[in-house]
């Protein structure tokens, strides 16, 4: 019983998707209301006939004796009265038609969201029929029923019976042209159909008008040709075609068919049109709009004078860049090869050279029937009896079937930085963040894309290079990017070999609120910077979720097109690059507090634009651990002293047999490059930094977000006379922000971090704001400013 009422109540109501029923239940349910359909139509149909007989029956309701002449008897009898009568008389029959459709789209499973619309329209039809029904025959109560009589007299008393007219004409065009798209040129069309003889076709749209118009000119006689002319006046419109055949084989009753149908063609094209039309200008107006009056949104427009270092900062190291080998040293090398190989049978098919800057690579193809696998293994001896240092052999290189021997060059060449920046390669290279590393074996330029690496781990021992390539690394960066498109945190424990960026803190560099130096040279400074970067990650994530993109590309595309509200939190993302230059001294003082947090920022922060540069020159596995190496996946090796060190950093051997000054390994992956790193010396770095730091720039570094750590402030008992003279102020910010941060404390009160920060402890210790919560804001536990004062007032 409990459960009919519940349904009734849900048929009453139009409002059936709040309902989330099973599909058994849908059927019932469906099967419910159109028996309850069909009861109330009998019900009214026969109420017209019955109504006198049994109006005396409606108080003894609960007589089982009385009967009524109501084809649903008593039921019916008082269904009908409180509908027909006291209801909406016969506009009343909408309801049981409203209640069967509902039926059939529960019984079939149908979306029954759609049946709001339905029921809507369908009460508004249904008050209007009511109020109509009471105009025009008023004389008649039953017709319109009570509702259609006493509005019809309210309004009379006010309107008169000519304003009554008006609303019901006003209401009956705003009925047809919602819901059935009811137009002027539809009348027209129809009129000037009138005009045509009668098999002509009826126009039935506006934007068929032309189209219809010119159809009668073509009709002349009731020939076949009318048809072909009427196709090939919509040739463009496909579904029509398949009806042809149909259509051509009667004779003149065709022509009306033919000529009909397209038209209904047309009107589903002008809907499809219009549909179009509709959703473009609901998705991106505003948007559009914005970008139509101020154009895109161009991060670089706050520097917008900002000149990129031109060319000619940067030197040309050893000005022929060429070949530096001669044929006598080739000759020579090849010679040496042949004859090594020949001393353990291995026949020589032919032999290849290639050039670098640093190394000559020789391939060789084995004659038939030699084992590569022999090869590999005569490896070391092979190097041995080529007695020159450096030698790399690769059996087979991937990919070739060939097996390649480098030999350094006697002369060595400096790939200078500016080649690498200069070559089209690097200037034409569609990156997000390109890197122009040096060149490789066949002297061509090595560019990648730190964005796609995504995090890089360089190492080699000492003085092989590895600041060097860092330096190359920022450079190539420099050369490429505006300041407002890249951040980098610099952390450089040696204290000396990153200070030449301070230059360019203003424009490039990122650092904590508290922080008085860009340049991280403090190792408890490191453990504050990465876990502000965490949740720099979060932050940044949490803005990608609202703004339902994946990526910092795309959201960056999103916001440049102003499809993202400034108001609500979004601004342009900068890529935010963590360098760090000796990790290994990082990791021995303070380990896996240091870890930890790198390890997710590798993990995770790859799609929002935190990238990761971490150099160590004691590539061992305490300090390159399982977890830095399993998310590091483009790896560097300078020249290392020994085996084991070449196979912590790229899984492979190789980098104890370089020859340093540069001369580097690249892996991400499975296969190992060689590659000649670019070189950029000191000064040149010096002038660059000099060049952009000369230039106007951002009135701060790019701040990151503050990091608390977790024992400051938790559990701390502060004396009320103890507290700082704004905490008032403070209190009263946090409570009306409802927000409790240091940096809003900060930001209102124009206050130091260290006194914001003291002040949050003070706060806490008052039970004003919550204890810390890592990356989320204190929970401020005060609801408003009258249980601020109380708090303070008993206090006191
Ligand atoms: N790509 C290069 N081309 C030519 N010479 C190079 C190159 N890279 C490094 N060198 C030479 O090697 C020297 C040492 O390089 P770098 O300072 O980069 O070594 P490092 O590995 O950073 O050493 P450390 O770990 O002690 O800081 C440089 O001064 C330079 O002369």
């Amino acid at each position: 019983m409990a459960k009919k009422r519940r349904k009734s109540k849900a048929s009453s109501t139009p409002k059936p998707n709040r309902f989330v029923l099973s599909k058994k239940n849908k059927i019932i349910f469906g099967c419910f209301l159109i028996v309850l359909s069909i009861a109330l139509f009998f019900s009214f149909i026969s109420f017209y006939f019955t109504w006198q007989a049994d109006q005396s029956l409606l108080t003894e309701f609960r007589d089982r004796n009385a009967e009524a002449k109501n084809l649903l008897n008593k039921f019916g009898a008082a269904v009908s009265h409180f509908f027909m009568y006291k209801g909406f008389g016969l506009a009343s029959f909408v309801l049981p038609v409203l209640m069967a459709i509902s039926g059939l789209y529960f019984f079939l499973g149908l979306q029954y969201k759609n049946l709001i619309g339905k029921w809507i329209w369908g009460l508004i039809g249904m008050i209007w029929t009511s109020i109509a029904l009471g105009f025009f025959a008023f004389e008649q109560p039953l017709l319109g029923g009570l509702i259609g009589f006493e509005m019809n007299d309210f309004l009379q008393d006010y309107v008169g019976k000519i304003g009554i007219f008006l609303i019901l004409l006003f209401t009956l065009v705003v009925i047809l042209v919602q819901l059935f798209n009811f137009s002027p040129e539809a009348i027209g069309n129809y009129f000037r159909a009138m005009d045509l003889p009668k098999r002509k076709p009826k126009p039935a749209n506006n934007a068929v008008t032309s189209n219809v118009e010119d159809t009668p000119l073509s009709i002349s006689d009731e020939d076949t040709e009318i048809n072909l002319d009427t196709y090939t006046h919509k040739e463009d419109i496909p579904p029509l075609e398949p009806e042809v055949p149909e259509a051509s084989t009667t004779n003149t009753s065709d022509m009306d068919i033919t000529i009909a149908q397209p038209e209904e063609e047309e009107e589903d094209v002008n809907l499809q049109v219009e549909a179009a039309t509709v959703e473009k200008e609901e998705t991106s107006s505003t948007a559009e709009q914005l970008v139509k009056d101020f154009g895109e949104f161009d991060p670089t427009l706050e520097l917008g004078n900002y000149k990129f270092p031109p060319l000619d900062l940067l030197e040309q190291h050893g000005a022929n860049t060429g070949i530096t080998i001669n044929q006598e040293e080739l000759e020579e090398n090849k010679n040496k090869i042949v004859s090594t190989l020949k001393n353990y049978k291995i026949g020589i098919a032919q032999i290849k050279a290639t050039i670098g800057p640093t190394v000559t690579l020789y391939e060789i193809v084995p004659e038939a029937g030699i084992r590569i696998s022999k090869i590999k293994n005569l490896e070391d001896d092979i190097a041995l009896s080529l007695a020159a240092l450096g030698i790399r052999i690769i059996a087979p290189i991937p990919g070739k079937g060939t097996i390649g021997i480098e030999v350094p060059n006697k002369n060595a060449s400096v790939v200078s930085m500016r080649s690498v920046i200069a070559s089209s390669k690097f200037q034409k290279a569609e990156m997000q963040l390109p890197i122009a590393f040096g060149k490789t074996i066949s002297n061509e330029t090595f560019v990648v894309d730190l964005a796609k690496m995504p995090h890089m781990l360089m190492a080699g021992a000492t003085g092989q290079g590895k600041s060097v390539g860092l330096n190359a690394v920022i450079t190539s960066l420099l050369y490429k990017k505006h300041p407002a498109e890249i951040k980098f945190v610099l952390v450089d424990p040696k204290k000396v070999e990153l200070t030449l960026y301070n230059k360019i803190e203003r424009h490039f560099l990122a650092k904590l609120p508290d922080s008085e130096e860009a340049i991280i040279t403090d190792n408890s400074k490191v453990i504050s910077t990465l876990n502000s970067l965490c949740i720099e990650m979060d932050n940044r994530y949490e803005l990608l979720k609202t703004a339902m993109v994946r990526n910092i590309k795309e959201y960056n595309t999103k916001f440049k097109a102003r499809k993202l509200n400034p108001n609500e939190g979004h601004k342009y993302l900068p890529y935010i690059i963590l360098v760090i230059d000796e990790f290994a001294d990082l990791i021995m003082t303070a380990g896996k507090e240091v870890e930890t947090p790198i390890a997710r920022l590798a993990q995770l922060a790859r799609a929002i634009g935190i990238h990761l540069i971490i150099a160590t020159q004691r590539p061992s596995v305490n300090v390159i651990t399982g977890i830095i190496k399993a998310n590091f996946p483009a790896r560097i090796a300078f020249r290392v002293t020994s085996k084991i060190d070449s196979r912590t950093i790229l899984d492979a051997q190789g980098a104890d047999q370089l020859i340093g000054r540069g001369d580097m390994l690249y892996t991400q992956g499975n296969d190992v490059t060689r590659i000649q790193c670019a070189f950029v010396d000191t000064p040149e770095v010096s002038k660059i930094t000099e060049f952009i730091g000369s230039q106007r720039a951002f009135p701060d570094a790019h701040l990151l977000p503050e990091y608390v750590g977790e024992d400051s402030g938790t559990g701390i008992d502060i004396d009320v006379s103890d507290r700082d003279s704004k905490f008032r102020e403070a209190a009263e910010v946090i409570v009306i922000a409802q927000q409790g941060s240091a940096s809003l404390i900060q930001r209102k009160l124009k206050l130091g971090y260290n006194r914001a920060g003291r002040i949050i402890d003070q706060l806490e210790a008052a039970g004003i704001v919550g204890p810390f919560e890592g990356s989320k804001a204190r929970q401020v536990l005060v609801p408003d400013m009258v249980a601020l004062d109380q708090l303070l007032e008993n206090e006191s």
